[in-house]
């Protein structure tokens, strides 16, 4: 594998991930063997994981939105958009294509509406893009999105140094996108980054991650993926986290973003996979959830897949392109590698 990086070498090799991470191996031989789910923890932080994994995992690809929009040379708009309708023959289900935020702050995501315009859309794939405000929103709609993302964070400094407001107030002009949207019949998804740990603030309390993961889900987002920012996570936090969500907003809206910043968003991701839905007839803000089986979770997996050689092939040198280093950042390969996958985003329970 030479100087292939742990989480690539993850993603190509199960037995590797479990030789990295003993400590998972042994637990899943113990589930094995006693054919019952394993309970570990102290008494006061026990926690089950379910013996199976999900049959069926959604990858939502955001490498062209999430992945360069921190690049520091310009990315061709005729690469993104070669970039996208290749994953689109990839047959992946949802690309997250761009992202309407001011130029001003992000000037990689500029040619925004070039892109949207010029890709070719699969008829199996949805392809959302990342709306802060009203402003993106509209400038979306015009340039021809379906489905829109917002986004809020679970950190208040944040919150202030990404979007420039508080969360309070970061949750009225949401709120204003995910009305207009619901107007017009376009499916809205939720971010809440930070849900693992912050920047600035370091750790935040799982309850106020479930506090935002709820106002945004009863808003009306359909899914809201918590995201680990800047890849702080680990197995640990990542149960605790979700197991408090998960007594607020049904596991059906749910997915996880793990950037692999210190190599963990795979061991986080498994844990996301292995992570119980809701009990049967578990009331939830006064709904009645449906009984879920291990069978039926649905959990979404990102995997931003780059193809240096691919987009050599088509007249642009542009390095592999990897994880998270910090909130945003991706680190530019020494060398360009043949084809990767770099975990940056997934899940979706159900
Ligand atoms: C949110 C804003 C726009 C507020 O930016 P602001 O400066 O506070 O906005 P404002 O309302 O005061 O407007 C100032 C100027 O920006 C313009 N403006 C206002 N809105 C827009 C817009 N949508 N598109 C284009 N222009 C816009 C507006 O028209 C005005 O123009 P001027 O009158 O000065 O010429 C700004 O802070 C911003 O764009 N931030 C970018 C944040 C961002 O993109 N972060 C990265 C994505 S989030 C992420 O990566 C995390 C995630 C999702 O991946 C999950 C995870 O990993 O945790």
């Amino acid at each position: 594998m030479g100087n292939i990086p742990t989480t690539v070498k993850h993603c190509l090799s199960y037995e590797q991930l479990i030789q990295d991470y003993p400590w998972l191996g042994s637990r899943l031989q113990e589930e094995k063997d006693e054919g019952t789910p394993v309970v570990y923890g102290t008494p006061h932080r026990k926690r089950t994981l379910t013996r199976e994994y999900p049959e069926y995992v959604k990858i939502i690809e955001v490498g062209p939105r999430d992945g360069l929009q921190n690049e520091k040379e310009m990315v061709p708009t005729g690469v993104k958009i070669q970039l996208i309708n290749m994953l689109s023959e990839t047959g992946l289900p949802v690309i997250e294509a761009t992202s309407f935020v001011s130029s001003k702050w992000v000037p990689q995501m500029a040619d925004h509406t070039e892109v949207l315009q010029a890709i070719h859309r699969s008829s199996h794939a949805r392809y959302p893009v990342l709306t802060p405000n009203m402003h993106g929103f509209r400038d979306a709609v015009a340039a021809g999105a379906t489905e829109v993302a917002v986004f809020g964070s679970a950190s208040e400094t944040f919150s202030r140094k990404n979007i420039n407001c508080s969360i309070d107030a970061s949750m009225l002009r949401l709120e204003e996108v995910i009305c207009a949207a619901k107007q017009q019949q376009i499916p809205v998804r939720g971010y809440v980054s930070c849900a693992l740990g912050c920047p600035y603030e370091g750790p935040i309390e799982p309850t106020k991650v479930t506090e935002v993961v709820k106002r945004l889900y009863e808003l009306g987002c359909y899914e809201v993926s918590l995201g680990d920012t800047t890849g702080v996570g680990t197995p640990g936090s990542m149960a605790k986290m979700l197991h408090c969500v998960m007594k607020e907003v049904p596991s059906s809206a749910l997915a996880v973003h793990c950037h692999d910043t210190y190599g963990q968003a795979l061991a986080n991701i498994l844990t996301a996979l292995q992570c119980p839905g809701l009990e049967k007839g578990t009331e939830c803000e006064g709904r009645k959830q449906p009984a879920l089986r291990d069978s039926e979770l649905i959990c979404c997996l990102a995997v931003a897949l780059s193809d240096s050689a691919a987009l050599k092939r088509h007249g642009e040198n542009y390095p592999i392109i990897g994880p998270h280093e910090t909130h945003g950042k991706w680190r530019r390969r020494k060398k360009p590698v043949q084809t990767s996958n770099y975990v940056t985003e997934t899940g979706r329970m159900q």
